[in-house]
């Protein structure tokens, strides 16, 4: 176990609640260092036993200094290992150690971009320039360096930006390196990791693979284990990552909900079924989702009906097999953090995480719930899977769901779905599928008047959602040609019933979200 643990080089980040703690990790795992984010409540001997070739403490939203803030254990840093302290991270290596002193800004906070002066010889900023833009946000800051350290950068507005101790390899930055909006964040991380820490680019996504296959395979031993198939990427994934661990111990279920897109079901089962060697039960559902769902209006409460609904059909399912003691889906980081964390708001509550039961038979058994969606696809093109499948534009679970304003009906289900295959066709036919994310239509619930073969029309309104985006996390809308968001209008009016208004929206996340619900 021990050699298995030492294998590669390891960059623990302890996670103090910001929102960009886990873009920390996928910065160092794209240098080729595994990295991963854990809880601040790790004890000292957890730590050790982790063997971490450095550490990296999260910022964060508290003040170290409150009543309620996290703390930290100050015998970590004399355990001889590399850290940096990010923001929050920073103030509380000032706070915890003998002579530093971290203090209020006094209403005068540093947010936005600011030009960072640091000390040439300071190896946390070797090969970046000097007035580069870093990203700050704070309303603390370090006021005095603890013994033994440096100030190594400064803004104009904060006196202490960086703080180093070489000798005992203590770094603090109090920007975020791991943003874009750092203009050379990735160099100074690199810095730290490679420089500093002194690791080795040693490790793959095909380690990944094979800790996730023993790990699967210790937790499982020879119990079943139910996996939530989609047909979609994440999902799709897991299955294939499951069947190297376990092979028959695994059986997929497809749930056809009545909020799939059109002919989707079939699709899912031609593409999927007796593939890589996946046994899939699909399960018609229809009935039940949408009874349920019947006169909910509420997003939050649908989304968790459908959670809810979803579970019940698996357990259902479970009871038919026998001796089914674990769930896997194909959850991924962003459902996480959007659902809410101990730390971080809910945004909404995705129906695999937030909106699961808060009682449940099942173990869960979710592989890919530290990766963001391009993770996912580079795991998926490891294992030799198909393009087409890789690169399919995600799908949420709840699917027409969300993208029916309001309450679901029969009729609605039908106008989304048909707007909805005008749109993917004719985005197939100008050969974009590939550069835009994700793209389909929404029932506003909106009427307006309009005019058709002279007679008025008060009829329903369709939005047309499509964007570019990397991991779903930040999103824009995509510029798609004038011709053919007229060619989709007016075909969408055209054919389908009920619909006399199409609009483009035009918003990025943030502010906005990319499903509407
Ligand atoms: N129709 C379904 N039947 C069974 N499980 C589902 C279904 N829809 C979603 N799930 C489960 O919920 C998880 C989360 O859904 P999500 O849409 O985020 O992932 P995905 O469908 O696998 O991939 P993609 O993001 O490409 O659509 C899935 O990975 C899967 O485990
Ligand atoms: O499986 C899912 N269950 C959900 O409840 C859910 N809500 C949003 N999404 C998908 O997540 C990505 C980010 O979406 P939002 O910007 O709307 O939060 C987009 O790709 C969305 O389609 C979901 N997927
Ligand atoms: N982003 C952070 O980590 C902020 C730390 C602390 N809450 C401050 O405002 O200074
Ligand atoms: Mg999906």
């Amino acid at each position: 176990m021990i050699e298995l643990e030492k294998k590669y080089d390891k960059i623990l980040v302890l996670d103090y609640g910001s929102q960009y703690n886990q873009l920390i990790t996928r910065r160092i795992r794209e240098f080729g260092v595994f990295s991963e984010l854990k809880s601040r409540k790790m004890t000292i001997d957890e730590i050790k036993d982790y063997v971490p070739k450095a550490i990296i403490l999260s910022g964060g939203p508290k003040s170290v200094y409150a009543d309620d803030a996290f703390t930290i254990d100050p015998e970590i840093f004399r355990l001889g290992i590399p850290i940096l302290g990010v923001c929050y991270g920073m103030q509380l290596m000032a706070y915890v150690l003998p002579g530093g002193k971290v203090l209020p800004n006094d209403g005068n906070g540093e947010f936005g971009q600011a030009a960072l002066h640091f000390d040439e010889n300071s190896l946390l900023f070797a090969n970046t320039p000097e007035g580069q833009k870093v990203l700050m946000s704070h309303g603390d800051s370090v006021e005095a360096v603890p013994e033994g350290f440096v100030v190594a950068a400064k803004t104009d507005k904060t006196k202490i930006a960086a703080i180093a101790d070489d000798d005992k390899k203590l770094y603090g930055a109090q920007f975020h390196a791991e943003t874009t909006l750092s203009e050379y964040g990735n160099q100074i991380l690199k810095n730290f990791v490679f420089k500093i820490a002194q690791c080795q680019a040693n490790w793959q996504m095909k380690d990944f693979i094979n800790d996730q296959i023993e790990k699967i395979r210790t937790e499982v031993g020879n119990k079943k284990v139910l996996l939530g198939l989609s047909g979609g990427v994440d999902s799709s994934v897991v299955a294939v990552l499951l069947h190297k661990a376990i092979g028959r111990q695994l059986t997929c279920i497809f749930v056809d909900h009545g909020l799939l897109r059109k002919n989707e079901a079939k699709l899912v089962m031609e593409s999927l079924a007796g593939k890589f060697g996946l046994n899939i039960i699909k399960v018609d559902a229809q009935k039940r989702f949408l009874d349920k769902l019947e006169g909910i209006s509420e997003p939050e409460q649908k989304r968790k009906i459908i959670g809810k609904e979803f579970i019940e059909t698996f357990n259902d399912e479970a009871k038919k097999l026998d001796g089914i003691d674990f769930l896997a889906q194909g959850t991924l980081y962003t459902d996480v953090i959007e659902s809410g964390t101990d730390t971080a708001q809910t945004i909404k509550s995705h129906h695999n995480v937030g909106g699961l039961p808060k009682e449940m038979h099942f173990k869960l058994i979710e592989p890919l719930r530290t990766l963001f969606k391009d993770e996912a696809r580079k795991l998926g093109e490891e294992m030799q899977m198909p393009h087409a499948l890789v690169w399919r534009q995600p799908f949420p679970g709840p699917g027409l769901a969300i993208r029916i304003l309001g309450e679901i009906t029969e009729e609605k289900l039908a106008v989304v779905r048909d707007s909805d295959a005008i749109l993917r066709d004719e985005i197939a036919k100008a050969g974009l599928e590939d550069s835009v994310w994700q793209y389909f239509t929404i029932l506003t619930g909106l009427r307006s008047v309009g005019v058709m073969g002279d007679g008025r029309t008060y009829d329903w309104t369709i939005a047309i959602r499509a964007i570019t985006s990397v991991d779903g996390m930040t999103a824009d809308f995509a510029k798609l040609p004038w011709d053919l968001l007229g060619k989709i209008s007016e075909r969408i009016v055209n054919e389908v019933g009920h619909i006399n208004r199409v609009v483009y929206d035009i918003t990025s996340k943030p502010p906005a979200t990319i499903e509407w619900e």
